[in-house]
């Protein structure tokens, strides 16, 4: 370890490999568009990988990983994080299990949002890929997907995100005409939330079409 630094260099070597790799997957997915979306890590317990502002997300190389304290300031980096550090930050912050948070900008979420933001959720009820969410043990029950007002103020959504995650655990959630935030306690369980959401919500946005 780098001793003028105050985290490991090499663990975030290793993390930024793996943020890349996995980003680029989700960029040729198409979830990616025009330089959109951001993703962290956890690099211990006062700091987190993520990815610079303004970067081709799916041209990723290890000059676009930065690292943040949990008040979302720059650590030995002159680059600007994503504007957007605040919304990973709040969930290391208050979470330790939390290792890796994933923001995409897919149609199916932005169109989702956009549909569902008057009701300020998406409701999933009674598809066995409800079990892919880290706790759920059956494709019985519902569970409500928050849709926020998108802002550019961060402090702002950040607080409302907040409050929601007083009333009990969540994975993810959807800003209107913006996209998806989805976390997990790493990468593999963050993606597959990741997934499972986008999966879900294309379902119900194909039923809607269909009824
Ligand atoms: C052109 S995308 C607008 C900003 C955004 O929503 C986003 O996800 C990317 O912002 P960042 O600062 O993280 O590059
Ligand atoms: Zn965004």
């Amino acid at each position: 370890m780098d001793a003028s630094l105050p985290y490991d260099a090499q663990h975030l070597r290793h993390l930024a490999g793996e943020i890349i790799t996995n980003v680029r997957e989700l960029s040729l997915a198409g979830w990616t568009p025009a330089t959109s979306s951001n993703f962290s890590r956890r690099l211990d317990e006062k700091h987190a990988a993520i990815t610079v502002s303004g970067r081709d997300k799916g041209r990723l190389t290890e000059a676009d990983i930065m690292v943040v304290d949990f008040d979302g300031n720059a650590v030995g980096s002159e680059h600007r994080p994503s504007a957007e550090t605040l919304l990973h930050t709040q969930l290391y912050k208050r979470f330790p299990d939390i290792g890796c948070v994933l923001h995409t900008h897919s149609k199916t979420q932005t169109v989702a949002s956009r549909l569902y933001a008057p009701q300020g959720h998406v409701r999933f009820d009674g598809y066995e890929l409800q079990k892919a969410f880290a706790g759920n043990t059956t494709h019985e029950g519902v569970m409500d997907v928050p849709v926020f007002p998108n802002t550019q103020h961060m402090p702002t959504l950040a607080a409302q995100v907040d409050a929601l995650l007083d009333k009990g655990p969540m994975w993810g959630y959807l800003i209107d005409g913006h996209g998806l935030y989805a976390w997990g306690r790493d990468m593999a369980e963050a993606r597959r939330h990741l997934e499972a959401f986008e999966f879900l919500l294309g379902c119900e946005l194909e039923l809607r079409t269909l009824k």
